[in-house]
């Protein structure tokens, strides 16, 4: 086990960690039947997951009749307030993602989330979930300041930091996972089965699972990559 060759693995929130659709379209309907329009479908909602919550509600403003800067000036805090106290209603770790996170910790692995989620959002999801203690440190789209959310760099640089240093991979979803990893200079895995906008393939990843029994040996093989002996 000593030699496993990840110290620190990252992983995004939505759709990667936790299946957060049901809460997520649950927020977004309730301003979109604020604004008076039509509610969008579970699919519609999840492609557009991923930067952010305001960027979600201006993509379901757009795909709803159009986007509208005093309607979103209404209807943004609003949805807020709704998720915050709904973040965990229907929001689930997504099979198999205990045991992966058991798996590592026993090979001595630090792990973080790097979330685009507002961080108090993140971190109120993860307590509720019971999972807070399973992680070392979680960063959201706000920690690093304006403009600073993945895929900048930053966040994930700043994760690997709290988590003491060492090298690290990242675990995502979407296209701001594996660029903010290529950006750090972190080798990205991405997961099959999370709120893909994109097919998997074409994110750029260096690995793809399609399930959390997949990590570890993924993990594995990626070390011999990135670290040849
Ligand atoms: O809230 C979002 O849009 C994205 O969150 P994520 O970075 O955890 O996928
Ligand atoms: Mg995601």
């Amino acid at each position: 086990m000593a030699d496993f060759p990840f110290d620190i693995v990252g992983f995004d929130l939505d759709g990667t960690l936790i299946d957060t659709s049901a809460d997520l379209v649950g927020a977004t309907n309730h301003a979109l039947e604020l604004a008076g329009r039509p509610l969008l479908d579970r699919a519609a909602v999840m492609t557009m997951v991923g930067r952010g919550a305001r960027h979600m509600l201006e993509q379901a403003l757009e795909a709803s009749g159009g986007y509208d800067e005093a309607l979103m000036a209404r209807i943004y805090p609003a949805l807020l307030d709704w998720y915050r106290d709904h973040v965990s209603d229907h929001s689930r770790p997504f099979p198999g993602m205990i045991e992966a996170l058991d798996a590592l910790a026993a090979r001595g692995v630090v792990l973080g989330i790097v979330t685009n989620k507002f961080e108090y959002l993140a971190v109120k999801l993860i307590a509720e979930l019971g999972l807070d203690r399973r992680f070392a440190t979680i960063i959201g789209g706000d920690t690093m300041g304006k403009g600073n959310a993945k895929p900048s760099a930053l966040p994930l640089r700043e994760m690997i930091r709290r988590c003491g240093g060492g090298r690290a991979a990242f675990v995502g979803d979407s296209i701001f996972d594996t660029l903010a990893a290529r950006n750090a200079g972190v080798p990205s895995i991405a997961v099959s089965f999370g709120f893909l906008s994109q097919p998997v393939a074409e994110l750029g990843a260096d690995a793809v699972i399609d399930s959390y029994a997949e990590l570890v040996p993924a993990l594995e093989r990626l070390g011999v990559v990135e670290l040849p002996a």
